[in-house]
């Protein structure tokens, strides 16, 4: 499966940057023609050395410019590919890395349930960057090298066939060696990603519960346990290293052999008298040129054993299907908000039924309240609505739309969703009121606050509504936060408006205020609002209680 996702990306990376390569592989090219022109003119026009014993007459001048002339157009060209792939490589990461991350936001809610932030977090950043690397290190170093292995092989096997052939022998020879020394690489590379991953995990985990450590006094716990996963990183890092570090002195080693050989038979045909002293001179540079590459393959050959894993687990996550945002259904004209569940049924993996056979018809702006014990499938139910998860039978119907056969878009823009865990930007207040508006109009925005009871609030903080909220609004109280939540999900104006728990933070004046203002601040939405709080069924126009998956009105 990979094989065929990473050809098919491959032909799409190709098709979107296909002038940038095909740039890049010109300039290669030219410099490797260059560069081996070299040793080959250097060698025939030594001659004119040898024959000639006045020291650089005009001859030698002539060749010695031409040779000067080749070394610094192979220099210009150098610099314009080395710059030119470089800038390729990375506009290709970023490309990727924002494919990547479009589609991480769009898979389902269920991934984020399962995986680790520090996960996500580590793929776009470690993994990415080892892609990254190898990349840049493909086009700077494999293209430019096998066209080198290739061209002196060929200009070699000209000059003296016997030669070219047995040092061509020993490259299929010292890949062998190569793939036997670096076997033990991909396992340590692969477990070296994952605990990567989990040290960033955990360290991401911790910052978010850091409250929670300090309450606990388990700093040090902590620090400890993060200390282990680093040290497991670090005893990977050197076995790697070593097996890294024994690859290049081991090329270099057979590299050097092959130097050798070429300089031993190249003297040896010489002394027979079949080998000049031009074509000598040739031999010995080209057998230079030749052994040169062999070095910089086996870097590359350690790292690609890093980044099989890395790349397994990135297109692991692109194949992962994503929700069908804008396909997979007719866009939904919710004018209304009528809403009917027709038994609707649901369980989470492995947890058994927690939704069983849930019928109820909610009229457009009718308000309706459920209660019921802790983890009866309060929330859950309103999960189903937004499309988080999908009934496992029967179905959910929104304005005549069966929710399951609308886009996940035109459902979602109609309906307000104020959760528990009261969710919030790191920015002002003004920008997490208007999240979610295109055009927002600052009236609008106050009346909004106003209603949803921020104004005395927003008056006393430092900056109004510039003041910066933090991380996920950990400068604002819950009861504030919440109030936030209230006044964007009214500046939304969705048809249908779920509340889950929406006064559980709110202070006594405030629960007081909700309630009395609860038609007028409502009228317009059909509502189902989640909440313990009893007195709430005054103000509904439904009550209805789940237990044990049941709904029942009351
Ligand atoms: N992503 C999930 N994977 C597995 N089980 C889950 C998941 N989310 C919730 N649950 C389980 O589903 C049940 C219903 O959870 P839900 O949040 O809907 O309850 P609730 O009625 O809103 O509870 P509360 O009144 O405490 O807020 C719980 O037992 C919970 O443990």
């Amino acid at each position: 499966m990979f094989d065929k996702l990473r050809v098919y990306y491959g032909l799409k990376v190709f098709q979107t940057y296909k002038w940038s390569f095909v740039i890049v592989v010109s300039l290669m090219v030219s410099e490797t023609a260059v560069g081996l022109s070299l040793p080959y003119l250097i060698g025939q026009q030594s001659q004119a050395f040898l024959d000639e014993v006045t020291i650089l007459n005009d001859n030698h001048l002539k060749y010695l410019f031409l040779w000067i002339g080749l070394f610094a157009g192979q220099a210009a060209l150098r610099f314009f590919s080395s710059y030119n792939v470089n800038l390729v490589g990375a506009r290709l990461m970023a490309d990727f890395s924002c494919r990547l991350y479009d589609h991480i936001q769009v898979l389902p809610i269920q991934y984020f349930q399962e995986n680790k932030r520090g996960d996500v977090l580590s793929m776009l950043t470690n993994d990415l960057a080892v892609v990254s690397f190898f990349v840049s290190s493909v086009l700077t170093n494999l293209i430019p090298n096998i066209l080198v292995l290739i061209g002196a092989s060929i200009l070699m096997y000209m000059i003296e066939p016997t030669i070219a052939l047995l040092i061509c022998f020993l490259v299929p020879l010292i890949y062998v060696i190569l793939k036997f020394v670096s076997r033990g690489m991909q396992p340590i590379s692969q477990q070296l990603v994952q605990r990567q991953a989990d040290t960033l995990a955990q360290a991401s985990e911790n910052i978010g519960a850091i409250s929670l450590i300090k309450a606990f006094n388990k700093e040090a716990d902590e620090s400890s346990k993060f200390r282990q996963r680093t040290n497991e990183v670090l005893a990977l890092r050197a076995k790697q290293f070593r097996l890294q570090a024994l690859l290049s002195p081991l090329i270099q080693f057979l590299a050097s052999i092959c130097i050798l050989i070429v300089v031993i038979m190249s003297v040896l045909k010489f002394n027979a008298g079949s080998l000049g002293i031009p074509d000598l001179i040739t031999m010995l540079l080209y057998g230079i040129v030749f052994t040169r590459p062999l070095g910089s393959l086996a870097g590359l050959y350690g790292q690609l054993q890093q980044v099989i894993g890395a790349s397994a687990r990135l297109l692991h996550v692109y194949h992962l299907e994503s929700e069908p945002r804008d396909s997979g259904g007719i866009a939904a004209q919710i004018k209304d908000g009528d809403i009917v569940f027709n038994k609707v049924s649901f369980g989470f993996a492995q947890r058994g039924e927690i939704l069983k056979d849930v019928s109820f018809h909610l009229k457009p702006q009718q308000n309706m309240l459920i209660y019921g014990q802790n983890g009866g499938g309060k929330t859950t139910l309103l999960h189903l609505i937004m499309r988080f998860y999908e009934p496992v039978s029967g179905e959910i119907i929104i304005d005549g739309f069966n929710v399951q056969h609308t886009t996940i878009r035109s459902l979602r823009s109609a309906i307000g969703l104020v959760s528990q865990d009261v969710l919030l930007l790191n920015g002002t207040i003004f920008e997490n009121l208007t999240y979610g508006l295109a055009n927002p109009i600052a009236d609008e925005v106050y009346k909004a606050a106003s209603q949803a009871g921020l104004d005395n609030i927003i008056m006393r903080l430092p900056n109004g509504y510039d003041t910066q909220v933090g991380e996920g609004g950990i400068k604002l109280s819950g009861g504030q936060r919440q109030r936030i939540a209230l006044a964007r999900a009214l500046l939304l104006k969705p048809r249908i408006l779920l509340l889950d728990e929406p006064t559980s933070m709110l202070d006594e004046q405030a629960r007081l205020s909700f309630k009395e203002e609860f038609h007028g601040l409502f009228a317009r939405f059909t509502v189902i609002m989640i909440s313990h709080d009893p007195t709430l069924s005054n103000v509904a126009d439904v009550v209805y209680k789940l237990e044990n998956g049941e709904l029942n009105r009351q």
